[in-house]
């Protein structure tokens, strides 16, 4: 009798914030997930969530996504008795930064998995109140018997790539909380392009023409960068990748603090930024493209690297004999046409108009 009462009471609470995460979702088409994390719903104690992966689907606007399902259960599920409360559709990444390749599911949600048989999918179950959308993601591992275990535990633990047993802590202030106090949203703009291209240059344009409206920026420029946090990295494309991973979990923690951030590195390759891309929520990851022709960049070859290249003296340098893989589907294209390229403040007008149009610029 009691757990009839949880289990309706369960039903009632997850049904009522998927229905106010729908909402809110079509008003800011933000994913599911996301919207559950931001709105704190929480998932009851005693639920299973299990998340699987549905389709492998690409397409030309999410060429490197797959589409997801949770569903949340009322309670401990059993082999083909499960009838899951809420079933969401989610489209995420087939490569999570931080977690490397998410290993794929083989369940269907009428064959769900129980605790024993955890690793068919990411099934785990959630007893702890702190528990929340975004942690089924982050727990995704392919280590699932750590995270579904023996049952229930007060504190679920997690696993991040090397570090096992780890709880996720949440506090009651958060990102809605910074950005009221600072009147702006935290957001990333990630400014690519061949070196000589005009980033660095863009980077600063846009975080004075900020800070002349009185918002919060803070540049991660990829040279600058290379000086402190990332000089055990070389240019060698494991490096680059693990540069670009980095300065991204960088990124979306200075974003989440309810900063502009403004990343400026080369980035070469599409996969590495489609990964930073999906550590935030939809839209507040903004790619601008600065789209310079080789011959331009490297006429203008401010630290003589493209003559060093030339004469033998670099190898590996990117768009001579290393590759520059042009985004797909950035926000912002800033292309130089025929002898013409505008002055790095108009460029930078052009990312802070589109800030404004967004509401990026008020909390
Ligand atoms: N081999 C090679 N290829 C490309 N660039 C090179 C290389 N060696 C040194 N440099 C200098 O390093 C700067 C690029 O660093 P990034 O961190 O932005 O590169 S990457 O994103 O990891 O590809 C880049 O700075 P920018 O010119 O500002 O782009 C160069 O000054
Ligand atoms: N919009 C622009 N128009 C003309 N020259 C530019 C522009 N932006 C940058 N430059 C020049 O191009 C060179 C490379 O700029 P930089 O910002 O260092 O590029 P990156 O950071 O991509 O290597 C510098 O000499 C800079 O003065």
């Amino acid at each position: 009798m009691e757990n009839t009462n949880l289990n309706r009471k369960n039903e009632e609470h997850m049904v009522s914030i998927a229905n106010k995460s729908r909402n809110s979702c079509k008003a800011h088409s933000q994913s599911l997930s996301y919207c559950l994390r931001k709105s704190k719903s929480r998932i009851p104690g005693g639920c299973t969530v299990i998340v699987y992966e549905t389709t492998s689907a690409t397409s030309s606007d999410r060429p490197f996504s797959t589409l997801f399902s949770i569903s949340v259960f009322s309670e401990m599920v059993t082999l083909q008795s499960a009838r899951p409360l809420v079933r969401m559709y989610e489209y995420r990444p087939l490569i999570s930064p931080s977690l490397g390749r998410l290993k794929p599911a083989n369940v269907a949600v009428n064959n769900a998995i129980g605790p024993e048989r955890s690793c068919g999918g990411w099934g785990f179950c959630c007893d702890a109140v702190t528990t929340s959308f975004l942690q089924p993601f982050k727990a995704a591992t392919s280590n699932c018997s750590a995270i579904h275990g023996k049952g229930c535990h007060d504190y679920e633990t997690s696993s991040g790539g090397k570090s096992t047993n780890i709880v996720w802590h949440d506090c009651p202030i958060g990102k809605p909380q910074r950005e009221k106090l600072i009147q702006q949203k935290g957001c990333v703009i990630w400014i690519t392009g061949l070196s000589g291209s005009g980033k660095s240059t863009l980077a600063c344009a846009l975080s004075q023409g900020l800070h002349s409206r009185r918002k919060l920026t803070y540049i991660l420029d990829g040279d600058n960068i290379r000086h402190g946090l990332n000089s055990d990295l070389s240019f060698e494309s494991e490096d680059r990748a693990e540069n670009i991973r980095r300065i991204g979990e960088v990124a979306s923690l200075f974003a989440d603090a309810g900063i502009i951030c403004i990343a400026s590195l080369i980035s070469p390759f599409r996969k590495d930024r489609d990964a930073c891309r999906a550590l935030l929520a939809e839209g507040d990851f903004i790619e601008v493209f600065l789209d310079v022709p080789l011959n331009i960049c490297e006429a203008r070859d401010p630290k003589g690297l493209y003559k060093l290249c030339r004469a033998g003296k670099i190898q590996g340098f990117t768009g001579i004999d290393d590759p520059y893989e042009e985004p797909l589907n950035s926000e912002i294209v800033l292309q130089y046409k025929e002898g013409m390229c505008s002055s790095a403040i108009d460029m930078a007008e052009r990312v802070i108009s589109y800030l404004e149009e967004r509401g990026y610029l008020q909390a």
